[in-house]
């Protein structure tokens, strides 16, 4: 996190982009704040105390009085303010996860101010039955239209997750370019459900999304060319040897 500010202030914007930074604490606000840039902040919470301490050094009640304390101010200065939990199925270090302790989070950061809540498979164990029964709790206390869900591929399962997902009327997942990502205190996890695989999947099932997934290739070629990674998704790979063919 430590800097987090050269990143914000260096980087090129683009108009109708957001930029969202994470903000764990009010040091982390503070500095969005400094940078007179942030027009909006994400701040992560858990369902496991386990991961929580591992990843802010608080457990999941005290990193949620910070991170709502740190919701209000930034309301109060115009910054929107989207919330995360992570771990909602497993963690690595404490194992299963409540779906209650899921929900009981998301509802909070909601009552907050956040204007959507990512629920996070952040170690991608996460399977349609475990998905939807995490879901079920989840929706018994928060609206679908709050909801976005955040699948990590790790076991293969993110697809099959977020058709679960869209079948309970959640209707935003995350992903990354070439599944890049991951947390470093996620033991093992992979990246992200790529972009390219989540766009070819929602296309295929009539979904239209508004992004062009040829660009999205040509970004992760860039983007493997420029940090000299050869990171594929499956999707990517498929187009690219396609072209090259
Ligand atoms: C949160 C801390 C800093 C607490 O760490 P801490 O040691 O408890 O913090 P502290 O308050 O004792 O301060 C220690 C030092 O950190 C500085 N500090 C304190 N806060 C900040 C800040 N916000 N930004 C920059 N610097 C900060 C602070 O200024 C001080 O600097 P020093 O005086 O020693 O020079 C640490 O645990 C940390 O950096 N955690 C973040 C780890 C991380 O990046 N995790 C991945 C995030 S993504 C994720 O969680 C998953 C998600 C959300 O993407 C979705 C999914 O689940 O898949």
């Amino acid at each position: 996190m430590a800097d987090h500010n050269e990143i914000v202030k260096k980087h090129k914007k683009f108009n109708g982009v957001s930029y969202p930074v994470l903000v764990p604490n009010a040091a982390g606000l503070k500095n969005a704040l400094a940078t007179g840039v942030v027009e909006e902040i994400a701040v992560f919470g858990a369902a496991s105390d386990a991961f929580s301490l591992k990843n802010v050094n608080s457990n999941v009640e005290d990193s949620l009085k910070k991170l709502l304390e740190v919701t209000k101010i930034a309301l109060e200065n115009n910054i929107r303010v989207r919330g995360y939990v992570s771990v909602v199925v497993g963690c690595h270090y404490q194992g299963e996860v409540k779906p209650e302790v899921v929900a009981k989070v998301a509802e909070k950061l909601l009552e907050a101010g956040c204007y959507e809540v990512s629920l996070g498979d952040t170690i991608g164990v996460g399977t349609v039955k475990t998905v939807s029964r995490m879901l079920d709790t989840v929706l018994k206390s928060v609206p679908a239209d709050k909801l976005a869900v955040h699948f990590h591929d790790t076991y293969g399962q993110a697809l099959a997750n977020v058709l679960v997902s869209i079948e309970k009327g959640i209707r935003a997942a995350d992903s990354s370019v070439a599944g890049l990502g991951g947390c470093p205190y996620a033991k093992g996890a992979t990246g992200n459900l790529a972009t390219e695989d989540l766009l070819y999947f929602l296309k295929g099932n009539g979904f239209e999304t508004g992004v062009d997934l040829d660009k999205v290739v040509e970004t992760a070629k860039w983007f493997n060319s420029a940090a000299g990674y050869d990171k594929w998704s499956r999707v990517g790979a498929a187009i690219s040897a396609k072209k090259g063919a």
